[in-house]
């Protein structure tokens, strides 16, 4: 994927996803670097499925039309390992067969080339969330708080182009959850990474800042 400074943004246009006859997203939306859009409404509006749609694995069941533009690129038709965009869920899903290090390593771009390198990224990523010498560990032996900056750190050394969060604070308790919000919002905002949030909470609206999308229930005979 090509970077581009001026057209560092991530632009739905006149996305439609439909499931049978009942449409479930109609949504043009542009987000810019380091612009944290919200998306809310109530469960089984869609909020899922616009971000599987987004990562590139929407289920066959949807029909889908629009286009999706990362960056300037026209991404729609592209598979979801092609596309740079970087998700963090609820869940952390960290490799349990692997270490902490090994976890993060497994985020790194191919362009980081040689043991040396690779290790020295993973160190730089660890300092940076305050986690030095956690390398070695074994995933299951962290805290919640320390999987999700794991988790988020990992995606972030893939060095995404655009960022989409699927309710990533839901789990946490209620005083992690702040200091989770701080942490990945500010990374999105300096990384200049348009990022789109999926959530309940009213709070991570807030914090995010940006625009808030409110999705209509589906309709009930789906
Ligand atoms: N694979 C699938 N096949 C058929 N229908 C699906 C599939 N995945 C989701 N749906 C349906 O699509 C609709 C939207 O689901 P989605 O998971 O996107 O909602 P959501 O807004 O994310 O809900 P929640 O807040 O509960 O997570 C729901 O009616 C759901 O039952």
């Amino acid at each position: 994927m090509q970077r581009n400074e001026q057209t560092m943004d991530l632009k739905l246009e006149d996305v439609h996803i439909a499931l049978g006859d009942a449409t479930l997203i109609d949504l043009s939306l542009s987000i810019g670097a380091g612009e944290i859009v919200t998306i809310m409404g109530p469960s089984g509006s869609g909020k899922s499925t616009l971000l599987a749609y987004l990562g590139g694995f929407l289920p066959r069941e949807f029909k889908a039309a629009g286009r999706v533009l990362l960056h300037g690129n026209d991404v729609t038709k592209m598979p979801a390992e092609q596309r740079h965009i970087g998700i963090l869920f609820q869940d952390p899903l960290l490799f349990p067969h692997l270490s902490v290090g090994g976890n993060l390593a497994f985020g790194l771009t191919s362009s980081v080339r040689g043991r040396k390198a690779r290790e020295e990224k993973v160190t730089e990523a660890l300092d940076e969330i305050n986690m030095a010498g956690f390398g070695a560990r074994d995933p299951a032996t962290l805290s919640g708080g320390q999987k999700a900056r794991i988790a988020l750190a990992r995606i972030l050394l893939s060095e995404p182009c655009a960022l989409l969060l699927d309710e990533p604070f839901s789990k946490l308790d209620a005083s992690l959850r702040g200091q989770m919000r701080k942490h990945v919002f500010e990374r999105a905002r300096s990384r200049g990474l348009p990022t789109l949030l999926v959530t309940h909470d009213e709070e991570d609206a807030k914090a995010a800042g940006g625009h808030v999308i409110r999705l209509d229930p589906l309709a009930e005979s789906v």
